[in-house]
Parts: structure tokens; C-alpha cells; sequence
């Protein structure tokens, strides 16, 4: 059997939340932790990326400008987010998508600049409840998957981080079941293998929507689900490093 050696990560993503203070108390927590088995990534709104002075954990970004450089006020280049030590940008949130407008297309021109900026997208698909319900969550999950294919390439994959999040269990505290969350991480693995296999075997893929310490080991403890991409439980150092913690050994 071909074993995987896809490695843990889980984010934090602060989103429009947090503070100076945040972040020295999750510098003081995770300075002190024993997190080798898995990547920690913080993504806090723009202002914080020069406030964090340890490397108890790698940065990323929110979102960045399809655009290089230039008369765009108000958005953040790839290649400013690199001189601000981020590894990292999450890019099609879906909450970017609803309140910025951001098509499939975009998204997959911002996973374009990313990864030409050396950046590592989090890039995030997940269907809205109305879309379970009617029976087109596979076809809406692939059309997603399918821009950003097309626009970057299959093998671009191997630098991709997916985040597969549910719209209707973010921020609800209604989180997908394990079952629920492994059977969409199947599906999306098996779409990239009909492109390439081995890129599909190794391309980790995290479960994001009302992860919490409490259901953190049997989310993670699915075969397809990597780690965790966390909202509200990422504000709370305690409760993000025990979901930290619960990453696969
Ligand atoms: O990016 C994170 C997700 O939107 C999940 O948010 P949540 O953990 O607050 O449900």
C-alpha cells in the first residue's frame, strides 16, 4: 500500500479579530509547546504580520490583490505578504467570495500570483447548504477545484494546501460530521488523481467550520482530513493549541 507522508498543518485564520495582545499570549503558549508533529500557521488581518517576533509558527495572509503592484488602493501584493515572512495566504474564503464578489476565476488568478510569489495557497472550497441540499455538492466542489486546475496547472498542486469548509459550518457551531467531512476529502482527492495521481496522494487537505478541541482527534483522525483550518477557536490560545495538539502523529 502506497503510504502517504502528507504532514499535519493547522491555521488559524483571525479574520476581521485580535489584537496585539493576542499575539504575545500565543507567543508565550506555543514557545513552551511540543508541536513537531505538525505546521502551525497564524493568519491575522494585515496590520499584526510585523507584530509576531517568534518562530513558534509560520504566518500567512487573508487574502491578496490579483494585482502585482500598483494604483490599487487598499489591497496587499503576494510579493508584500513574502517580505513580511508569510509562507502562507488563504484565498477563496468564502466569505471573500460573498462580501468581495470573488468568482472561481479570481480566486484561481490569485492562486496564480501566489504561488509565483513562493507563497503556499490555503486554498478553501465548500458548498453552501442550499447546494447540499439540492443534490450539486460534488459538481459545485469540482467546479471550484476546476478553475484554479485549469488556470495553474495539476502539478501546481503539489504547492497547494486545500481547506475544504462547509459554508454552513462556519462560524454556526454546526460542524460537519467526521463522516461528513472525509467523504467530501475522498471526493476532492479523487478529482485530482483523474488529473494525477500521485500529486492527489500527497496533496493535504484540511477540514475548516466550528473545529474545536472537542472534536479536533476525530475530525483529524479521518484518513483524507490533514489538519484544520480554525476561526473562532483560533482566537483563544488554550483552545487552538489543543486543537493543534490533536493533529495526526
Ligand atoms: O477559516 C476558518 C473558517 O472559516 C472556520 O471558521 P470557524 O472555525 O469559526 O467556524
Amino acid at each position: 500500500m502506497h503510504m502517504s507522508n502528507r504532514r499535519p498543518i493547522v491555521a488559524g485564520n483571525w479574520k476581521m479579530n485580535g489584537n496585539l495582545a493576542l499575539i504575545k499570549q500565543m507567543e508565550a503558549l506555543f514557545s513552551n509547546a511540543e508541536l513537531s508533529h505538525v505546521d502551525v500557521v497564524v493568519c491575522p488581518p494585515f496590520p499584526y504580520l510585523g507584530g509576531f517576533n517568534g518562530s513558534a509558527f509560520a504566518l500567512g495572509g487573508q487574502t491578496i490583490s490579483h494585482f502585482e503592484s500598483g494604483a490599487h488602493t487598499g489591497e496587499t501584493a503576494a510579493s508584500m505578504l513574502q517580505e513580511m515572512n508569510c509562507q502562507y495566504v488563504i484565498l477563496g474564503h468564502s466569505e471573500r467570495r460573498a462580501d468581495n464578489n470573488e468568482s472561481n476565476e479570481l480566486v484561481a488568478e490569485k492562486v496564480d500570483v501566489a504561488l509565483k510569489h513562493g507563497l503556499i495557497p490555503l486554498f478553501c472550497v465548500g458548498e453552501p447548504e442550499d447546494i447540499r441540499e439540492s443534490g450539486q455538492l460534488f459538481d459545485y466542489i469540482a467546479a471550484q477545484l476546476d478553475a484554479v486546475i485549469s488556470k495553474v496547472g495539476i502539478a501546481a498542486f503539489n504547492d497547494i494546501v486545500i481547506a475544504y469548509e462547509p459554508v454552513w459550518a462556519i462560524g454556526t457551531g454546526k460542524t460537519a460530521s467526521p463522516a461528513q467531512a472525509q467523504e467530501v476529502h475522498a471526493f476532492i482527492r479523487q478529482h485530482l488523481a483523474k488529473q494525477e495521481s500521485d500529486i492527489a496522494k500527497q496533496c493535504v487537505i484540511l477540514y475548516g467550520g466550528s473545529v474545536k478541541g472537542s472534536n479536533a482527534v476525530e475530525l483529524f483522525s479521518q484518513p483524507d482530513v490533514d489538519g484544520g483550518l480554525i476561526g473562532g477557536a483560533s482566537l483563544n490560545p488554550e483552545d487552538f493549541l489543543s486543537i493543534c495538539l490533536a493533529a495526526k502523529r
